[in-house]
């Protein structure tokens, strides 16, 4: 089965290496169009848009992933920071407190003039240690947060401040790469079968 993988975010690329999948990097230009509410539906639709994105581009059959992340704090969604000051305001709202982080994952798959497609997502809980205001200024300061949704990486400084988790380490990443895999086996299993 080819696979192309539509990110660019290197985090995705690692984690899908690290699985021992085979594949393409494909980086569509996708307009971030959000229409619904929850934060499950958030990601599944934004992952579905970014594999789109690229499904044009792909000749010949492949399985195209599309995936989004983001946090969520109550009723508020957290993405990546504008600037430093959103920043800030995200970690203040998350620090010594519970949170989710979703990520939504599609598969598209092209086979002919036929699309399938598959999308789900993971749902990790975080507790953060409390962090003060100082704290958070430092964390800042070291540019980490830019990229990255609710604007903390638990894979890098930010992982002092996060006391545990619940569900897949991989999700708050970027990329449930368990589930991704099991998924990607099923599919292939249809395949198998419809051949
Ligand atoms: C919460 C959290 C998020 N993140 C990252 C994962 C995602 O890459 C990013 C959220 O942005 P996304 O819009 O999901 O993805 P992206 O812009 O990085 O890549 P692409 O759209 O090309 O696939 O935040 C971490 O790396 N660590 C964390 O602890």
């Amino acid at each position: 089965m080819r696979i192309v993988l539509a990110s660019a975010s290197p985090r995705r690329r690692e984690l899908l290496e690290q699985a021992g999948i085979d594949f393409e990097i494909l980086i569509g230009s996708t307009r971030e169009c959000i229409t619904k509410e929850e934060p499950e539906e958030i990601v599944e639709e934004l992952s579905l848009a970014k594999a789109k994105g690229v499904a044009e581009a792909v000749t010949g059959d492949a399985v195209i992933i599309g995936a989004d992340t983001i946090v969520a704090k109550g009723n508020k969604v957290l993405g990546k920071p504008k600037d430093a000051e959103d920043a800030h305001q995200m970690l203040a709202m998350l620090q010594g407190e519970k949170h989710q982080v979703y990520t939504g994952v599609t598969l598209l798959q092209k086979k002919g003039d036929e699309k399938i497609i598959r999308s789900f997502h993971e749902r990790t809980d975080v507790f953060m240690t409390s962090m003060s205001d100082q704290e958070i200024e430092a964390y800042i300061a070291t540019g980490e947060p830019f990229d990255k949704a609710g604007s903390y990486g638990i894979q890098g400084r930010a992982g002092i401040f996060v006391e545990r988790i619940e569900g897949d380490y991989y999700n708050v990443v970027g990329l449930p790469i368990s589930r991704l895999c099991r998924e990607l086996k099923s599919l292939e299993a249809e395949d198998d079968r419809k051949e």
